[in-house]
C-alpha cells in the first residue's frame, strides 16, 4: 500500500489494518468539537464517500484539517521491507537548545512544587534543513519497518504555498471505535531503551516500579476515563499500568475498554472530546496550556494533536500525534522537517533527565531517516 503513497495522500497504519486516502472532496476546519463531527457525518452519510481523515491541532481553539477524499481503500497490517536512506540533513537547530529545555523544565518543576499544577508536558524540537526533497514514502517505509506494533502515519496539512506534511510513528492510540465498544490505550511515564538486553529488562522494571512514572500515568489514566464515562455505559479502566516498547522507550500502557450508550457517538466526537489527554498538555489543562504557551518557543501546530479516520457508521481510530515531524517544502529553498519530542513534567522531575528522555524520543523520526545524530 504505501507504494501508492503520494504527496497530499494520508495514511494511517497501525498493528491491525492500514488505510490510505487520495484527494481531497471537501475540507472541514470546524473547531466546535460538536459541530465538526455532525457536519463530518452528515457529508459522509449524505456522499458516497466511504471515510473522513485528517488531524486536529494541539491548539483545540485552532482549526482542524478534515477531509473527505475522493478515494479511501484499507488493508491488513503492512510488512516490514528493506531499509533504504532518505536524505541528509545540512544543518540541525535544535529550538530550544538541550540547555534551554533543562531551563525550562526546571521553571516547570517551580510551578509544580508551588501548587499551581499536577502536570505538564513540554516539548523541544529539532529543526533540519535537509540537503535534498525528503521521499516520505521511503521515510514511512522505514518507520513501518521499525514500529510494527505502532502506528505510521503521514498527514498532508494547510499550506499557504508548497507543501507541509506531519509525518510520524506513534505508540499511542487515543481512541477507536469499532460498532458500540470504545478503546482508549493512554501511555505516559518513559525511560530509554538500553543496548544491553539484560540492561534494558532492568529499566523497563524500573519505570515500572517508579512512584513519578505512576503518578504521571495515572493522571492521564483518570483524565481518558473522565472524558469517556459520559459517552459509555460500561468502561473497564485497569488498577495497574502495564509496559509497552518502542525501539527508542519503555513506556506505561493502560488499555481502557468501555461499550458507548449511544451508537450516535462517533469516533471523531470522542476523539475530540479527550484531546489533548495529559499525556501532551497536563493537568489542571487550562494551567497546563498557559504553561506551554509561557515555556515552549513554538507553536505545535498539528504536533500532539490527533491524527484519524472516522467512517460513516461513526467508527474509526485516532492516535495521538507524537514522534513525528514536520516537513516543509517551499516552493523554492530547501525543505525542512521539524521533529517534537516532549516529556510529562511532575513535581519529582529532574530536568537533565528529561533532556535524555526527549532525545530518546527523537530517535524514531532520526532512526527513520538514517540520521545519526544525538538530539
Ligand atoms: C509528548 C510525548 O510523549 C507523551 C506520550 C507518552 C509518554 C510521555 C511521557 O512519558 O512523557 C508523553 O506524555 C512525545 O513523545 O512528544
Amino acid at each position: 500500500m504505501i507504494e501508492d503513497y503520494r504527496p497530499g495522500s494520508f495514511l494511517l497504519t497501525s498493528p491491525r489494518r492500514a488505510v490510505l486516502a487520495t484527494g481531497e472532496r471537501q475540507i472541514v476546519t470546524e473547531p466546535d468539537p460538536d459541530e465538526l463531527a455532525k457536519r463530518v457525518t452528515k457529508l459522509l452519510v449524505d456522499s458516497d464517500t466511504p471515510v473522513a481523515v485528517g488531524a486536529l491541532p494541539f491548539d483545540t481553539d485552532a482549526a482542524p484539517h478534515i477531509v473527505l477524499p475522493e478515494a479511501a481503500r484499507w488493508s491488513g497490517p503492512l510488512p516490514a521491507s528493506p531499509r533504504e536512506p532518505v536524505g541528509a540533513a545540512v544543518s540541525v537547530e535544535p529550538v530550544p537548545s538541550r540547555a534551554g529545555y533543562a531551563r525550562a523544565v526546571a521553571a516547570a518543576v517551580d510551578s509544580l512544587r508551588a501548587g499551581e499544577l499536577r502536570k505538564v508536558v513540554l516539548a523541544r524540537s529539532l529543526r533540519l534543513t535537509m540537503a535534498a526533497p525528503v521521499d516520505v514514502r521511503t521515510l514511512l517505509a522505514n518507520l513501518v519497518s521499525d514500529n510494527a506494533s505502532g502506528f505510521t502515519y503521514a498527514v498532508d496539512l494547510p499550506c499557504a504555498s508548497g507543501r507541509r506534511t506531519l509525518v510520524g510513528a506513534t505508540p499511542e492510540m487515543l481512541v477507536s471505535r469499532t460498532g458500540m465498544t470504545v478503546v482508549a490505550n493512554p501511555l505516559a511515564g518513559s525511560i530509554p531503551r538500553e543496548q544491553d538486553p539484560e540492561a534494558d529488562r532492568a529499566a523497563g522494571e524500573s519505570l515500572l516500579a517508579s512512584a513519578k512514572d505512576r503518578d504521571e500515568h495515572r493522571v492521564v489514566v483518570e483524565a481518558v476515563a473522565e472524558g469517556l464515562r459520559p459517552f459509555c455505559r460500561t468502561l473497564a479502566v485497569p488498577a495497574e499500568p502495564s509496559l509497552v516498547k518502542t525501539t527508542a522507550v519503555w513506556h506505561l500502557s493502560t488499555r481502557i475498554e468501555g461499550e458507548l450508550r449511544d451508537p450516535g457517538i462517533t469516533s471523531l466526537r470522542l476523539a475530540s472530546a479527550l484531546h489533548p489527554t495529559p499525556a501532551v498538555c497536563g493537568t489542571p489543562a487550562a494551567a497546563a496550556r498557559s504553561t506551554i504557551t509561557a515555556l515552549e518557543p513554538f507553536d505545535r501546530g498539528f504536533y500532539a494533536g490527533a491524527v484519524g479516520w472516522c467512517d460513516a457508521d461513526g467508527d474509526g481510530e485516532w492516535v495521538v500525534g507524537i514522534r513525528c515531524g514536520e516537513l516543509t517544502e517551499p516552493v523554492t529553498g530547501p525543505s525542512t522537517m521539524t521533529l517534537y519530542s516532549g516529556a510529562g513534567i511532575m513535581p519529582a522531575s529532574v530536568p537533565e533527565l528529561e533532556v535524555t528522555e526527549t532525545s530518546a524520543k527523537f530517535r524514531t523520526l532520526l532512526r527513520a531517516m538514517g540520521l545519526h545524530l544525538d538530539g
